[in-house]
């Protein structure tokens, strides 16, 4: 691994999230399972490390927590085979996709772009970097997020519509991925409202864990 890759925050290079990808998550809210992986971005200035907190952006009354998966891009790719993506994974960070509800239900009610409550400063807290040995069963592992010390989303990454590899090509045969590049695979159900003065832990099975507190 190179130590452009290790310094992947600072370098700030692109996310590229899924949304709908668990099937508790669409499941509980009663819509369908996407045909294809559903994709959006946020800007490399919505990372923060622990340390720093999530700020509640101006104007937003209700912040909702997402933990995920995020898969870290080891090399440049476009077009990869499922079958070839673990060649292009250089390890993992636990993440969380801090969304402004009020800002999504708003836009999407009026067929707005979601950028704005998907994208905002801090929006993107992440773990330090895991390396890909120490998760060697992506594909089913526990992600789990507690607010206050009360779980709220406990789930396998097994419970996903389209698994890791399938993501990755998917996004890949439009998008090139960069090394660097961090790719948010969705959240499992259960995510929800946090407020000011709220404490979050989050962690992949017992191979990390992290906590990011909110502030006004
Ligand atoms: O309302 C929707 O369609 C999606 C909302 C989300 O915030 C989706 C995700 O970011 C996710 O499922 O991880
Ligand atoms: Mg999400």
């Amino acid at each position: 691994m190179t130590e452009r890759l290790k310094q992947f925050r600072e370098i700030g290079k692109k996310v590229v999230a899924v949304c709908r990808n668990y099937k508790g998550l669409t499941a509980a809210q009663g819509i369908p399972n996407p045909k294809t992986p559903s994709l959006f971005a946020k800007p490399t200035t919505a990372y923060i490390t622990e340390g720093q907190s999530i700020r509640i952006p101006e104007g937003c009354n209700l912040l909702y927590h997402e933990v995920e998966l995020g898969v870290v891009i080891n090399q440049n790719c476009s077009n990869v085979a499922v079958s070839d993506v673990d060649d292009y994974i250089g390890g993992f960070v636990l993440a969380l996709d801090m969304t402004a509800k009020d800002f999504h239900n708003e836009a999407k009610a009026n067929s707005r772009p979601w950028f704005l409550s998907k994208g905002f400063d801090t929006s993107c807290p992440v773990s330090d970097f895991i390396k890909k040995e120490k998760v060697p069963n992506y594909q089913d592992v526990r992600l789990w997020l507690k607010v206050d010390g009360v779980i709220k989303q406990d789930d396998s990454t097994s419970d996903m519509i389209f698994s890791v590899p399938e993501v990755i090509s998917y996004i890949s045969k439009y998008i090139t991925l960069e090394e660097g590049d961090v790719v948010l695979t969705g959240t499992p159900d259960g995510q929800g409202p946090v407020t000011e003065g709220q404490i979050m832990e989050a962690g992949l099975a017992d191979i990390v864990s992290m906590k990011f507190s909110v502030a006004k």
